[in-house]
């Protein structure tokens, strides 16, 4: 796969993609995870990647979002989204979901959602996947005892970059593999042309080296499992708790995985156990074993009344003669049961085998001496000796152990990733949940259109419900509201205008999302691209005034299905001049097949200034309690709504008799 090719993926990160074993599926499945085991990405950058993918596979421009505010409600639905994650895994893959034009993409993550939502988000499924994260290559992996030999230069480069955890030697021929057996446990060779050579040592041929990297170094696979051991237990769970089906079975992993130690040493075996201990008390088990000895030799000379010969006291006096020929004609049963309780005790607190204990017995002579000692040799010889069990059990053990994680690594991978993705599902069921949302229904073109009325196009919301309201979700008022065509949208102050573009925008967003949306029906086109320009804060200045107004000519040229959202544009400048700006815009507008919402104070001077029918609906506050507007917050479709100074008149005009609240009443 041309990786470069991908939008926002440079020489660097194709080269980095490219070392990543499965990258091609990672990026068709937006598999962010993997992709961030690619050298030098950030799970950030990984979820950039997968856009880009994504967006070249459903030939996506990137144009969708064309406004910061529209770019902002998409941040806030991220927001919403990521706060139902557990991991951070699934809040960095919410990222490869956005907003597209592109029917293929929608339904894709439609069809994603639809499985999602019926995911149950459990509390002790969230807790299990508390503890789930991507698994990490293993690193810092150097094993000493063992070489990769070669003769073939492009054999050794390629070696080198395979297996980093060795040595990689060159040698000309067979007296250069010898060689290097002498200094190395283990000597692989790579060239198939080594094969039958005679040579002393643990030298073995395997020209498929590259192909069984886990035999050739199970350091590697037992560091892996050792270092993710925690993350493969968590994923292990969260299978168990939500009643996933696991890819390997989860007993045999744990057996496998309690074999080991966070060092990647292997743990649990009795015989390994008892060869370790055995190597690390030798020397401490020959001393206490001659104390014992002397001892014992002690009380039984103590007990004892030893006659001597006057030729042997006098050969002791004169010449200096040993005590120990003493000891061998006089105390010979009393020593050897000395050396004997020695040996026992040597081969006891070591828990030496039959073979072993043999040369354990030889560490104490059969020559009698005073006190007792033991040879240093024999007991180095015996070190050695166990030195050796224990290593050859222990590489014995880690290759079975390696072979045995070997085989669950794949399985291991998918389970891993099965966990994260579960995250990912109940954060989009979760939001579901929360907000009581439904499937959007996207109408293909006008004459497909169920509601009455509109002629086909824009959008149509029933009972809508925005979790962006600086209400709890609870008290939120659903809002009704369908628009096609070009519409100016009144009301009274603080109706829910600003409210009422957010909500439309929200459901935009997430409908193009491929994600359910709060609301009880949506039915709606597929956009090209959503324009929604906020309120601007005051008069803009000439300069800024300019711009906004270069902003407005461009939205009147190219993609026609846009949605176009503008917030009280009549802010920007003097009233007047406002008013014929809008409705220059709109006539613009409404010549193209654009959906359009103007939330505007000025409806009547915009439709006096335009030149066609413009629609204008209302936000209507159905009157005041103690004070306080009290609103339909759903839009009265073509329904100039009265504004809250008018309203107030009213109600003077109401509790007044003089008649000057009644003129003033009908000045509106
Ligand atoms: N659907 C709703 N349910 C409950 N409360 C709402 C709803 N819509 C709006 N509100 C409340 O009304 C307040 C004002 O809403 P909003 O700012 O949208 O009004 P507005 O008509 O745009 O006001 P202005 O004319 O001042 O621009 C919101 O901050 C919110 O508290």
């Amino acid at each position: 796969m041309e990786f470069e090719s991908i939008p926002g993926v440079g020489e660097k990160t194709a080269k980095s993609l490219s070392k990543l074993d499965g990258a091609e599926r990672a990026l068709a499945a937006g598999d962010v995870a993997t992709l961030a085991r690619a050298p030098g990405l950030t799970e950030g950058r990984a979820a950039a990647i997968a856009r880009g993918a994504i967006r070249r596979r459903h030939d996506d421009d990137g144009g969708f979002l064309a406004t910061d505010r529209a770019r902002e409600v998409y941040r806030d639905v991220l927001a919403l989204l990521r706060d139902r994650t557990v991991t951070t895994y699934a809040a960095k893959r919410l990222e490869t979901f956005f907003p597209t034009a592109s029917a293929s993409r929608i339904e894709e993550v439609r069809e994603f959602a639809e499985t999602a939502v019926e995911r149950d988000p459990d509390a002790d499924v969230l807790a299990a996947l508390d503890g789930v994260e991507p698994l990490e290559s293993a690193s810092g992996i150097r094993v000493r005892e063992r070489c990769l030999a070669t003769a073939d230069a492009e054999r050794y480069a390629a070696a080198k970059d395979a297996f980093p955890e060795l040595s990689v030697e060159v040698v000309e021929d067979a007296r250069g593999l010898s060689e290097l057996a002498r200094s190395y446990a283990t000597v692989v060779a790579l060239d198939e042309a080594f094969a039958g050579v005679d040579v002393e040592g643990d030298v073995r041929v395997r020209p498929d080296a590259a192909e069984h990297p886990d035999e050739i170094v199970p350091e590697r696979v037992l560091a892996f499992f050792a270092q993710n051991r925690a993350r493969i237990h968590a994923a292990a769970d969260v299978h168990e708790v939500a009643s996933l089906d696991a890819p390997c079975d989860l007993d045999s992993l744990r057996d496998a995985l309690s074999r080991l130690d966070d060092d990647g040493t292997i743990v649990g075996d009795d015989e390994l156990d008892r060869l370790v201990n055995a190597v690390d008390d030798a020397d401490a088990a020959a001393s206490t074993a001659e104390s014992v000895a002397n001892d014992h030799l002690r009380d039984a000379i103590r007990e004892r009344d030893v006659t001597i010969e006057g030729t042997d006291f006098l050969s002791l006096v004169e010449q200096g003669a040993r005590v120990d020929s003493l000891l061998s004609r006089e105390l010979e049963d009393q020593y050897a049961d000395a050396v004997a309780t020695a040996r026992d005790h040597l081969v006891e607190s070591l828990s030496l085998r039959p073979e072993e204990a043999d040369i354990a017995t030889r560490v104490f002579t059969d020559d009698p001496s005073f006190p007792v000692g033991y040879d240093e040799e024999m007991l180095a010889r015996l070190r050695t000796e166990l030195k050796t069990g224990r290593d050859r059990r222990a590489v014995r053990l880690k290759r079975e152990l390696a072979a045995d994680l070997s085989d669950l690594r794949d399985p291991v991978n998918e389970m891993v990733t099965d966990a994260l993705e579960l995250d990912v599902e109940l954060a989009v069921s979760r939001f579901a949940r929360d907000f009581d949302c439904a499937f959007p229904a996207f109408v293909a073109d006008g004459s497909d259109a169920e509601s009455a009325d509109d002629d086909g196009d824009g959008f149509r919301i029933d009972g809508g419900r925005s979790p962006l309201l600086d209400v709890p979700f609870d008290a939120v008022d659903p809002v009704d509201y369908g628009v096609s065509g070009v519409t100016l949208l009144s009301g009274v102050n603080s109706g829910g205008k600003t409210s009422t573009l957010d909500l439309v925008a929200l459901v935009v967003v997430l409908a193009h999302m491929g994600l359910p949306v709060p609301a009880e029906r949506v039915e709606l086109e597929r956009f090209s691209e959503l324009h929604y320009y906020a309120k601007s804060q005051g008069t803009l200045d000439a300069g800024a005034f300019e711009s906004t107004l270069r902003d407005f000519r461009e939205l009147v040229d190219g993609e026609t299905n846009r949605l176009v959202l503008v917030d009280e544009l009549e802010s920007i400048t003097e009233p007047g001049a406002s008013a014929k700006i809008i409705a220059g815009i709109l006539e613009a507008l409404d010549d193209q097949a654009t959906t359009a919402v103007f939330v505007s104070h000025l409806a009547d001077e915009i439709r006096e200034a335009a030149t066609f029918g413009v629609a204008v609906d209302g936000i209507e506050a159905v009157g005041l309690a103690d004070g306080e507007l009290v609103v339909n917050r759903s839009p009265v479709k073509d329904h100039l709504a009265r504004s809250t100074p008018e309203l107030i008149v009213e109600k003077l005009a109401g509790e007044d008799a003089s008649g000057f609240y009644d003129r003033l009443l009908e000045k509106f």
